[in-house]
């Protein structure tokens, strides 16, 4: 199909044969008459392996538009600061989100559970779900406040953006950079997924270490998609999400009018059923970061604003171990989705399309069932199959928002999973008196 490969790779490419300039950035005369636009998504002084920048040749500049005017309509879309309603130590779970009866698009199906940190501060994550039944029809998004992560749970979805179409499906994420801008369409009728709004700097790959110089998601797998473009004269509604509101202004034709681009500022996808899943072959179960696909560092080393993990395919092999996911408390908090499938810590509760949320701190683990289900098991190898879960783990507190805590989504018996489990057994003489 039409996507370069590689991850944060310098890609050039021309919708029109000639009409990227060879050898310079900005010549005098771009062919054809395009213009020459820098987008910048690093500081021009950040060191070379931050830098991300592209070079955009197109019909017209981005600065010919009208000003922007708040967005009327009523939205879901929460930013950083969330407070809205106090940050809650207790653990949190959401039914599926369901499919709109209205017809809905992607800017009007969008509804944040939570998030952290603060736009203004360019720190921290908004986490939101997306239920839709319609295209984006003469209307493009564009978010100036981080880049998204579009995590696609059901349906198929077609992103057209300024540099290029991308086609994405269940088990597949996308990226998006701040500042682009781009139109979602549902190729199945309706969509619903989840997104992750990244404020702080960019994602990619994690280190790998000792693992090497291959394993987990290899940067071949990723996909950008090639100059693509429109020359629409049309009115087009240009929805942009700027410092946790939404603006909108009118364009008198399509804003994908970028005919040849170059550079490494770009959006890519990948399908999660390339990752190279990397776990014991001996004993234990070994913290989820190995499944770490992509990575948002903060200034505290090792401590991300948005580690994306998954949970995909794999042989359990450990010995003696109790396999699934162990009792626990972090400083990072998890906000959990599920794309399909039964997720090895939870028998019931944890639905496709659903969420949970545990929180700094908040103990979590197995519910009883899984729990006494693992402790029986015979430890033969086990192919956990036909589940794919992920993780946003982020640094700071998940604060909830009014929807996520006030919906009958809500699963208010959610502590209940804990509470019938059995308390350990000592004989009375092992107790201290
Ligand atoms: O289910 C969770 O809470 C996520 C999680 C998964 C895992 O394999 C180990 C630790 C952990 O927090
Ligand atoms: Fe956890």
């Amino acid at each position: 199909m039409n996507y370069a490969n590689g991850f944060g790779n310098h890609h050039s490419s021309e919708a029109v044969p000639g009409a990227l300039p060879l050898g310079q950035n900005s010549p005098q005369r771009v062919p054809f008459g395009l213009y020459a636009e820098q987008w910048s998504g690093s500081a021009f002084t950040a060191p070379r392996a931050e830098n991300r920048r592209s070079w955009l040749y197109r019909l017209r500049p981005t600065a010919q538009h009208p000003p922007y005017v708040p967005y009327a309509r009523d939205t879901l879309l929460r930013s950083g600061p969330f407070d809205e309603e106090p940050a809650s130590p207790n653990r949190l779970r959401w039914d599926p989100l369901p499919l709109p009866q209205a017809p809905t698009d992607f800017i009007d199906g969008l509804v944040s559970y939570g998030g952290n940190g603060d736009v203004a501060a360019g720190d921290g994550i908004g986490i939101h779900l997306y239920a839709i039944n319609a295209p984006m029809r003469g209307r493009a998004f564009c978010c100036a406040d981080g880049e998204w992560l579009i995590v696609p749970q059901q349906g198929r979805l077609r992103v057209d953006t300024e540099l290029g179409r991308i086609e994405l499906e269940p088990q597949q994420i996308a990226v998006l950079p701040r500042g682009l801008r781009y139109r979602v369409e549902p190729l199945d009728g309706s969509a619903r997924g989840y997104v992750c709004e990244n404020y702080g700097a960019p994602l990619r790959l994690p280190e790998l270490g000792p693992i090497g110089a291959n394993g987990l998601a290899n940067p071949r797998d990723f996909e950008t998609p090639l100059a693509w473009f429109e020359d629409r004269d049309e009115p087009t509604e240009v929805v942009q999400k700027f410092q946790g509101r939404l603006w909108t202004m009118e364009l008198p034709h399509s804003p994908f009018d970028v005919v040849a681009w170059h550079g490494n500022l770009a959006p890519y996808r990948y399908d999660l059923r390339r990752f190279n899943t990397i776990n014991t072959v001996s004993f234990d179960h070994p913290d989820p970061s190995i499944f770490t696909v992509l990575t948002a560092p903060s200034d505290t080393p090792g401590t991300a604003n948005i580690d994306f993990v998954i949970f995909p395919p794999r042989w359990m092999v450990a010995e003696r171990s109790f396999r699934p996911p162990w009792f626990h408390r972090n400083v990072m908090s998890e906000f959990m989705g599920l794309i399909h499938g039964e997720y090895d810590a939870k028998a019931g509760g944890f639905a496709p399309a659903g969420a949970s949320l545990h929180n700094q701190m908040s103990g979590h683990g197995p519910d009883r069932a899984s729990y006494e289900r693992a402790i029986a098991a015979d430890l033969a190898p086990h192919k956990i199959d036909g589940a794919m879960a992920f993780m946003f783990e982020s640094r700071r507190v998940i604060r909830p928002t009014r929807f996520a805590v006030r919906t009958p989504l809500s699963q208010l018996d959610y502590d209940e999973c804990w509470s019938d489990l059995d308390k350990a057994r000592l004989a009375p003489a092992q107790v201290p008196a």
